[in-house]
């Protein structure tokens, strides 16, 4: 599904990511790894987000030389989002809905369930910093991607939040196929863990 091909990234001539060859099956993934041994810098490479050297393939689409048809596939939530503070929630679901080109509604559920109605008209300057990060892993859905790439997606969620969003990403994967690619340093709860594999980022490389 995806494959990573000789893929390096180094930051001020430092080595931080050293992957050779490297193919994920579609499925519901959590990457661990130590404070600083590049889960966000993979994570930003398979978003899209940062040139690096060698190249990842995804729905035969080459990041470095079909870069849109790729970055279609891929939908992406921050660990911790900024947006510009005067637009609101809903300025930002039609500009998502714009780029992704869609009208579907497919984010009205995870909208209700994390209780973001109240908060859809109102500018974001105006949002806490858990509201701030639900309205993102909302926005990661809009469109379908295939591959939902989410950076410490537990962060400054409440306890149910937590749980709607373990919920939520195992259903998805059975309605829709999507498959789901996540950092972080809490572990899921039972629901989502019975579902998830693990990878680790160690020494530069993914270990399974
Ligand atoms: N923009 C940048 N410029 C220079 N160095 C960077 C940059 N971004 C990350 N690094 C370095 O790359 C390494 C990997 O960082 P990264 O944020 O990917 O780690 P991480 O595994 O996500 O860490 P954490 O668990 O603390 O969030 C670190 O040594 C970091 O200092």
């Amino acid at each position: 599904m995806l494959q990573m091909i000789n893929v390096r990234k180094l930051y001020h001539k430092q080595v931080i990511l050293d992957i050779p060859s490297f193919q994920l099956e579609s499925g519901i993934f959590w990457l661990k790894g130590a404070n600083g041994s590049g889960k966000t810098t993979l994570l930003k490479i398979i978003a899209g987000l940062i040139p690096f050297e060698g190249d990842v393939i995804f729905h035969d689409a080459s990041l470095q030389h079909q870069p849109l048809s790729y970055r279609q596939h891929i939908g992406w939530a921050e660990a911790e989002p900024v947006y510009p503070p005067f637009m609101t929630g809903n300025d930002l679901v039609s500009l998502y809905r714009n780029i992704r080109n869609t009208t579907g509604n497919e984010i009205a559920p995870l909208l209700e369930a994390l209780q973001l109605n109240n908060y859809i008209d109102q500018p974001v300057a105006t949002y806490s910093a858990g509201t701030t990060k639900k309205l993102s892993l909302v926005l990661s859905f809009i469109g379908n991607p295939a591959l939902i790439v989410l950076d410490e997606p537990m962060i400054t969620l409440d306890a149910e939040a937590f749980s709607v969003l373990c919920r939520f990403i195992p259903e998805k994967r059975r309605q829709s196929g999507t498959s789901f690619l996540m950092s972080s340093h809490q572990a899921p709860n039972a629901a989502l863990l019975q579902y998830t594999s693990i990878l680790t980022v160690q020494a530069g490389n993914i270990v399974l």
